[in-house]
């Protein structure tokens, strides 16, 4: 594949996952008229046919998730997918999942909470837009160029060879190994209108989000050994843990 080609499509990728992340953001916050459709309130058929289809929706968000983060499915389509494309191809299939699942949701009636003190509102917009910023912040705190694969298709144009980028323990991670999650969570269930839409939907989100982060943390443990089992005892998964001062100084995982 010409260099020029897999730094236009590591581009093309990363684009279309940011406009997807934007509608994202549209679509959970349900802001009437900002974007077609959202999680707002609706009727979407028998609760059966809705059940199905958007549980259907999440679980195929899982799987593609899950598959093609594991080492094993990278090793096997390593002959058609060039290591530099890899992450490319993996944000560009979750962005594609995503689209799906904004065009297929469909929407169920009613509301579980809606707030109607102001400052409560207030307070809970602001909570929200809190995760949303955790999520994008974390995303720099690791490297979010990697993440989204920028750096490989770089790296691959300057002829350079790709370096995995090294374990951190910077600002939230210091306490925390899943910042980009807990900001999800925030961003999922902060809010003053939750309607059932919303509600099944931040519920599978959230499912997905602890299974990952299981999965996530037995990979590291494989990959780093010791040192990030001893990460794991100083930090929380989503809170930072109460230990004394002295226990959480940060250590370099990576030895
Ligand atoms: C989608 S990111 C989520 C990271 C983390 N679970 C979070 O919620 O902030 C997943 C990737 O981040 C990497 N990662 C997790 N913790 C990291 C850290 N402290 N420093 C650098 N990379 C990390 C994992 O190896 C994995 O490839």
């Amino acid at each position: 594949m010409p260099r020029a080609l897999v730094l236009a499509y590591g581009l093309i990728c990363y684009a279309v996952f940011f406009l997807v992340f934007l509608y994202m953001v549209a679509f959970v916050v349900a802001i009437d008229g900002v974007v077609p459709r959202t999680l707002a309130p609706g009727e979407g058929g028998s609760l059966s046919s809705v059940l199905l289809v958007n549980l259907g929706l999440l679980l195929l968000f899982g799987v593609q998730h899950s598959v093609m983060a594991r080492s094993s499915f990278k090793h096997r389509v390593s002959a058609w997918l060039p290591p530099p494309v890899e992450r490319s191809t993996y944000v560009l299939a979750t962005s594609l999942i995503l689209m799906l699942i904004f065009a297929a949701w469909r929407p169920l009636p009613g509301m579980v909470w809606q707030a109607s003190s102001p400052a409560l509102v207030w307070g809970l917009w602001a909570l929200n837009l809190c995760g949303w910023c955790i999520v994008l912040l974390a995303t720099f705190l690791t490297n979010h160029f990697d993440l989204f694969g920028l750096r490989q298709v770089w790296l691959h144009w300057r002829r350079q060879s790709y370096q995995p980028v090294p374990f951190r323990e910077w600002l939230f991670y210091r306490s925390i190994r899943h910042p980009m999650m807990l900001g999800l969570f925030i961003a999922f269930w902060a809010t003053p209108q939750m309607s059932l839409n919303h509600l099944l939907f931040s519920a599978g989100m959230s499912i997905y989000i602890l299974i990952g982060v299981h999965f996530e943390e037995r990979a590291l443990r494989r990959e780093l050994g010791q040192p990030y089992c001893d990460y794991e005892r100083r930090t929380g998964r989503f809170l930072p843990r109460l230990l004394p001062a002295g226990a959480r100084q940060p250590q370099n995982v990576t030895g």
